[in-house]
């Protein structure tokens, strides 16, 4: 079998990585030295500038970027961060302290006003970050006995490495080009840890995200704490670096745009985007206004504006994109098609094993929308090593059924049980319980982390068991063997044909080692070949001692694959037991089978 894809190569993905490497690195000696070289107060000012403007975007981006959260009130936790700094200094304490005692409060701040925020979503969430902003404008301007009101805060004169403030420029230049250098770094762990991966897939489809076991809430308030903390530390720099400070600078939105901006220009969610960006704009803007000088207020607006508009017209995905465009056009290898893999035609045959002890209770589930009864009484028993067919007509209750039984919607009234690895039966409630009971599931309309490659994709249900990078990697690799997913480890997941995302769909619960696993119609829309192989999939999987709950519509499927049958009309269970008796059942006939499907 060769490998067909169109995707990089592992070896040209290593070339690209260290290319990238090498060229960032050139890039940040370059921020370092040219004003050094230069020493020139203005180039001086620039180049601190881009580093403070860099350190601030690229915190913003751990939350606006990676967590998709676009905040629009950051300038809180820079503004937390400048206060804290400066009224340290003034009852004689370092701003060194100051800073991290900015981070501390920012960050409690950040996980306080975000945990009720993140229940908003799009541009609410914006609005809200904005009115929050606003109230700690507010907040600054009334409490002027602390902050000194709308006259703002001066620092006291005293110059040193030991209060943050210096005659000369450089050691201004080494703190900011140290601190960007940190940000940079705790970005590029985050994202590359997994953190950044539960960051991201919580981005791209929050409900995967939760039935992988991702905790969404708590890996989100975790980002904007970290976000937080390090937005805040910039802020002591800059308030210290300015030597004065008011609120409506300090709690401006023009400013939190403005760290936004280099994130969406340099290209959202990666790690250096933010950098470039900043590299782009900051000189840019400050030569226009030294150029034009009083006439030039407001001008940098207009600047980023128009770098905006043509950077979403021309490279929606950023600089960064258009860097990673290059080097993949140096580096990729080019292909066909993604071809699939060959399978036999023959369906595997096999001999029911016993059935083991019981795993799963499911005891009269009653659903109500409205004045929809969905599922009235709904009970049933899965055991160990057990494939249970879950059949009906559309709208019947199936998907409602699987909701309920791995916590994405409350019953009504009735419970689910489930056998822990511990002997002892829970009951768990969300998803996340679900998921350390081992139970994980699919969806209809498969979700894939469009933004991931396959492999980042089964790591994400692979973190569930290996909290390190390489040893989910190794997790990933091996069931993207099982799943036949292998040669197409590095294509983007939105490269796959149908067939194949539904295989990635199952390939990310199995990474989570699952003693139960739901299916919701793994065989809709697929091919005849596609579901040949993915009823040996599915038997390969039990025989690994997973019990299977399957809705499927696929009756080929359903009748050499089930172990019991469960036949949902309307809510209500109708008939179950072995498939051929129950294909056979006239009530079963009548209601989803029809009767050319007996004759057949
Ligand atoms: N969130 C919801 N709010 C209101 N009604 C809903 C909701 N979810 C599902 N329904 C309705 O509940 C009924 C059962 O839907 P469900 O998706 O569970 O059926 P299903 O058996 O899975 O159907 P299919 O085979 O077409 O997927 C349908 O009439 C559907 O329109």
């Amino acid at each position: 079998m060769t490998d067909q894809t169109n995707t990089p190569k592992p070896a040209a993905k290593t070339a690209k990585r260290t290319a990238g490497a090498i060229a960032m690195a050139a890039l940040l000696a370059a921020i370092f030295i040219t004003p050094v070289i230069i020493d020139d107060q203005f180039v001086y000012h620039i180049f601190i500038t881009i580093c403070i403007f860099a350190g601030l975007s690229t915190a913003w981006n751990i939350v606006g970027g990676f967590a998709g959260q676009l905040s629009l009130g950051h300038a809180i936790f820079y503004g937390i961060g400048a206060y804290a700094g400066i009224m340290l200094t003034n009852i004689g304490i370092s701003p060194w302290i100051g800073m991290f005692a900015g981070a501390g409060i920012a960050a409690a701040v950040a996980a306080i006003i975000s945990y009720p925020c993140f229940r908003l979503h799009g541009p609410f969430f914006a609005l809200s970050t904005i009115a929050l902003l606003e109230v700690f404008r507010v907040l600054a301007l009334h409490f002027r006995d602390f902050t000194g009101g709308a006259t703002g805060m001066m620092i006291p004169l005293n110059i040193g490495w030991e209060w943050m403030v210096f005659r000369e420029r450089l050691p201004a230049l080494i703190i900011a080009f140290g601190m960007m250098c940190f940000i940079l770094a705790v970005a590029w762990w985050i994202r590359s840890h997994r953190l950044g991966f539960q960051l991201v897939a919580t981005r791209e489809r929050e409900s995967a995200a939760r039935a992988a076991g991702v905790g969404t809430v708590k890996v989100r308030l975790f980002a904007v704490s970290i976000s937080a903390a390090l937005t805040a530390m910039m802020g002591t720099f800059h308030g210290m670096y300015l030597t004065f400070i008011e609120p409506e600078s300090a709690f401006s939105l023009a400013f939190s745009i403005q760290i936004a901006m280099f994130a969406l220009i340099g290209g959202l969610g990666t790690v250096f985007g933010p950098l470039l960006g900043a590299v782009l704009l900051v000189p840019l803007t400050e030569f226009a206004r030294g150029a034009l000088g009083a006439e030039a207020i407001g001008l940098h607006g207009f600047v980023y504006g128009a770098v905006l508009v043509l950077v979403v017209i021309f490279i929606p995905n950023g600089l960064m994109g258009l860097v990673g465009r290059w080097f993949t056009s140096r580096t990729a290898t080019t292909g066909t098609q993604a071809a699939e893999i060959s399978t036999p035609d023959e369906v595997r045959t096999f001999t029911p094993p016993e059935p083991g002890e019981e795993i799963m209770r499911v005891r009269n589930l009653n659903k109500h929308f409205g004045g929809l009864h969905v599922t009235n009484d709904v009970s049933f028993t899965l055991r160990e090593g057990e494939i249970l067919g879950l059949i009906g007509p559309n709208g019947a209750g199936k998907t409602t059924l699987f909701n309920m039984i791995s916590g994405f919607l409350d019953a009504d009234s009735g419970t689910v049980e489930v056998k822990g690895p511990d002997g002892k039966w829970h009951s768990p409630t969300n998803p996340a319980d679900f998921a350390t009971l081992g139970v994980g599931r699919t969806f209809q309309i498969v979700q894939p982390f469009a933004a991931m490659t396959v492999e980042e994709n089964i790591m994400v249900g692979a973190f569930h068991r290996y909290p390190h990078v390489d040893d989910a990697r190794a997790a990933a690799r091996r069931t993207a063997e099982k799943m036949g997913l292998a040669p197409y480890l590095h294509a983007e997941a939105s490269s796959l044909t149908i067939g194949g995302l539904k295989r990635l769909e199952v390939a990310r619960v199995m990474a989570m080692e699952p003693r139960v696993l739901l299916l919701d119609e793994v065989m809709a829309g697929i091919n005849q070949s596609d579901v040949r192989r993915a009823i040996d999939l599915m038997l390969s999987i039990r025989d690994e001692g997973v019990s299977i709950i399957a809705i499927e519509h696929v009756m080929q499927a359903v009748m050499s694959l089930s172990d019991h049958v469960i036949v949902l009309s309307s809510g209500e269970v109708i008939a179950e037991g072995k498939p051929r008796a129950v294909v056979e059942d006239p009530q079963v006939i009548e209601a989803y089978l029809g009767k050319e499907f007996t004759h057949a």
